[in-house]
């Protein structure tokens, strides 16, 4: 067994040790469980402080993207879902900020891949991602590199190609989360998660476009509060937000509101990927008075941390597999500020499987007191609709 000891002890840090030092430690021991002993106690300030770093320049990238998005940076990718160069570039940005500041090749289960990158009519679309890059990260000027070909940009993004699964460290990765919502100049979210032995141990959601403060009952895309938020949680440690900009991190919790009438709750911007009858359905059933809070991304689950609505349902069409991407860092943001995550039958999510979830229906959202009446109304809003068809 190795053992590192780091002479710092950041403000999230787990408080195990808060005289001096956060220690982690690496094993080689072939028995899993004795790795997922290791896993559970082990701290991951280091890769915390790496993914906030790749996430905060990826969105750097994306937000000049928002600002100037030209007709040819968008294209369609074969399921018809929307792909822009920003998509690309914040992928490329954030694996080679992790493989600089963690110092070897991250395995990387990300959304996008190079395949259409590397066409031959793709080749003007490549060297603007290029660019777009290079100057962000020159933009930055903390990260000592020489300028990146297109073949770095073209590697950096194939490093997403990782399975993930049960065994070993997997970064997760959605290089933008909401890519409908980037393209309407609304809510989107780059979302960075870490898996070791197959649980999530920490995650980073940037979320340019959500303001600093809560949202609950506000216009929220007339805010003049356009800093954007960092929301970042280590298992065993809390979750924290701060501005995209850099301020100190203040720790949220979600809603403790046990009286479902003062429950507002979130749903998917986007009709075609959550049943907005079936949640309404639920939500009367529950006893919601508030209308429904429609935003795109895991911008979702940064929200419901810091108690803006206590409720997220997600019930996509049948037959739609969950990716790990999608849920994997909204989830731990969520679970850390004491919130909990399970499937429509209440079982939680498991990220060990692989790229996809294996779940059952669709992803519920809520504090621990609410959750019992929810899964109630949820059984019951799923009968009467299976017996209405
Ligand atoms: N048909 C269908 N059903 C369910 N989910 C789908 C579907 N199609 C796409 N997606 C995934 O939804 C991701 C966007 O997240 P949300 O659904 O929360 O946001 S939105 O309000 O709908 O835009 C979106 O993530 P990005 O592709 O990263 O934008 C998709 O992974
Ligand atoms: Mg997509
Ligand atoms: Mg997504
Ligand atoms: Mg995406």
């Amino acid at each position: 067994m190795l053992l590192h000891i780091n002479a710092t002890t950041p403000l999230h840090s787990k408080s195990k040790f808060p005289f001096l030092f956060s220690l982690s430690f690496s094993t080689t021991s072939s028995s899993s469980s004795s790795r997922r002993a290791a896993a559970a106690s082990m701290s991951y300030d280091k890769q915390l402080a790496a993914a906030k770093k790749a996430a905060s320049v990826a969105a750097r990238l994306c937000q000049k993207v928002q600002k100037s998005l030209l007709q040819s940076d968008v294209q369609s990718k074969s399921d018809k879902s929307p792909v822009t160069v920003a998509d690309y570039g914040s992928q490329a940005i954030v694996s080679f900020i992790l493989e600089k500041e963690l110092a070897s090749i991250p395995s990387l289960v990300a959304e996008e891949d190079s395949g259409d990158l590397r066409k031959e009519e793709s080749r003007e679309t490549l060297h603007r991602i290029t660019e777009l890059v290079n100057d962000t990260i020159a933009g930055d000027g903390t990260i000592d590199v020489s300028p990146l070909s297109d073949e770095d940009v073209l590697t950096a993004i194939d490093n997403g190609k990782s399975e993930g699964g049960p065994h070993g460290q997997h970064w997760v990765l959605d290089p933008i989360d909401g890519t409908k919502g980037f393209l309407r100049g609304d809510q989107y979210a780059i979302a960075l998660a870490l898996l070791d032995e197959g649980k999530v141990v920490l995650g980073v959601l940037a979320c340019p476009n959500l303001p600093l403060t809560s949202i609950a009952g506000s216009n929220l895309n007339s805010s003049e509060d356009k800093a954007g938020c960092l929301f970042f949680a280590e298992v065993g440690a809390g979750t924290y937000m701060q501005s995209l900009d850099g301020s100190l991190p203040t720790k949220v919790h979600v809603s403790t509101t046990e009286n479902p009438e003062e429950a507002s709750f979130f749903e998917s911007f986007e009709a075609a990927h959550s049943s907005h009858d079936l949640s309404s359905l639920i939500a009367t059933k529950l006893g919601v008075k508030a209308p429904p809070v429609r935003i795109d991304s895991q911008a979702k689950y940064g929200a419901l941390s810091r108690g803006d609505g206590a409720i997220y349902l997600r019930f996509p069409r049948r037959g739609y597999i969950e990716k790990i991407w999608d849920h994997a860092a909204g989830y731990i943001v969520v679970a850390e500020a004491g919130g909990v995550v399970t499937d429509a039958g209440g079982k939680p999510l498991d990220f060990s499987k692989g790229r996809y979830l294996d779940l059952d229906t669709g992803i519920i959202v809520t504090n621990e007191k609410l959750m019992p009446a929810l899964l109630k109304a949820v059984r019951e809003s799923i009968g009467e609709k299976a017996s209405s068809l």
